[in-house]
């Protein structure tokens, strides 16, 4: 769709525009695309912040749709130039059924795509996870690897087998005609476990540290790593490729990436008290307080408690068998593919990266639930 002629005048849709990373996706786009003419924002749920917007010469059009209706996608994206696919269904807890995950997922994906070739939208860039490597079900550990990194991408839990049915729909849709003959060029970004203002588990994670009276307790060994990417970076990162998507089909189409910066490696719990240790909280132990095997048993404990008492409650805590071996397991990623094929450089800093995490969570203080 999008030729030289229109090159200051390209529509951009964001899927899932109101969420975490769609959010800061949706500011990074005014922010640092100068080609925008429009910018929509496709999202079950729309956020106040919308309105108060600064959108320059930019219009910005949400739109409350849900990418499981077919017609609601083909309407949002009829005329876009680029399709930045972020929504999803993020659930490692039970909330929601392994239907409807997979109905968000993948038939969501599957409508984003098909609209895409029935109005004519060449560019879609898909917010993939590091989820549809690993970990795996057997708890191999991912030390710093890259896309080519052989590894026995395994998987039971709902999620991420829906993570990587979708990315797997959108790499084999590079390359098919969309309407008026030319190829729909596609990529995936694996971010690994993202963090910055607007976290959701990091909110959580705050407020029980607070309930604990400033203490959280170490519950996983500090020598497994766990792979974070700031917010940011992130949305950064899909700026960059849905533009180079368009000036270097040929390298990007069909092509996976990690999303990294210089975030450090250090476990799950470690690298939370990079952001809370500042904000007051203090994690105790120098190794797990408990054994493995007992926060095991907690964590079949909560599984068979949720079971019990969906019929009356939703109970979905942060603990559960698949949450547990998640953050057991060593998941690092080391690549440099997004800056060898794209130019992509991390915008900001780690020191960075934590500064506007701390202040976002330090803005929270006192407002605890
Ligand atoms: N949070 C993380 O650490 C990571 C997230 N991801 C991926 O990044 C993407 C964004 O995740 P987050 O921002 O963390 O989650 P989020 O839950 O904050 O955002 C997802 C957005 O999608 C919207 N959405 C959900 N179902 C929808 C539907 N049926 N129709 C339209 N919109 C719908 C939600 O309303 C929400 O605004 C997801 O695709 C997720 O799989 C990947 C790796 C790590
Ligand atoms: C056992 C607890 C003791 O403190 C800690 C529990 C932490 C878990 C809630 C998190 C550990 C790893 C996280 C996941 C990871 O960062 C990768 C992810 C990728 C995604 O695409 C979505 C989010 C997530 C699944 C993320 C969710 C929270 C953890 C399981």
């Amino acid at each position: 769709m999008a030729d030289s002629a229109q090159a200051q005048e390209l529509v951009y849709l964001v899927t899932g525009g109101c969420g975490f990373l769609g959010e800061h996706v949706v500011r990074m786009l005014l922010q640092r695309e100068p080609r925008l003419r429009e910018l929509r924002v496709f999202d079950l749920h729309l956020g106040p912040w919308l309105e108060e917007l600064q959108t320059g010469p930019v219009q910005v059009t949400a739109i409350q749709g849900d990418v499981t209706q077919a017609h609601e996608v083909t309407a949002a994206v009829a005329g876009a130039h680029v399709v930045i696919h972020t929504a999803g269904l993020v659930d490692v807890f039970g909330r929601a059924s392994s239907e409807t995950i997979h109905e968000v997922n993948v038939q969501g994906t599957q409508n984003v795509i098909e609209a895409c070739v029935q109005t004519g939208t060449q560019f879609l860039v898909y917010t993939s996870s590091m989820e549809v490597v690993g970990p795996n079900i057997k708890g191999h550990p991912f030390y710093r690897g890259n896309e080519d990194t052989p590894y026995e991408a395994a998987h039971r839990h709902p999620y991420p087998r829906s993570k990587a049915l979708a990315e797997q729909l959108v790499l084999e849709a590079n390359g098919r005609k969309v309407h008026g003959g030319l190829p729909l060029v596609t990529c995936a970004l694996r971010p690994t476990g993202i963090y910055g203002e607007g976290h959701q588990i990091m909110r959580d994670i705050y407020y029980q540290g607070q309930r604990l009276g400033g203490r959280l307790f170490r519950a996983i060994p500090a020598s497994v790593e766990h792979g974070r990417v700031y917010v940011g970076n992130v949305a950064w990162m899909h700026v960059l490729v849905a533009r180079e998507l368009q000036q270097q089909a040929a390298l990007l189409g069909g092509q996976v990436y990690f999303c990294y910066d210089s975030s450090p490696y250090k476990s799950y719990e470690d690298f939370n008290m990079e952001i809370l240790g500042p904000c007051g909280l203090r994690l105790v132990g120098a190794r797990p307080l408990l054994p493995y095997w007992l926060l095991m048993f907690l964590a079949l404990l909560n599984a068979l408690l949720q079971w019990l008492l969906r019929p009356l409650l939703l109970y979905a805590p942060l603990l559960n068998p698949y949450t547990l071996a998640m953050a057991n397991t060593t998941f690092t990623v080391s690549t440099n593919k997004a800056q060898r094929h794209f130019g992509y450089e991390p915008l900001f800093s780690w020191e960075d990266s934590r500064n506007r995490t701390i202040r976002w969570v330090r803005a929270m203080d006192g407002s605890a639930p």
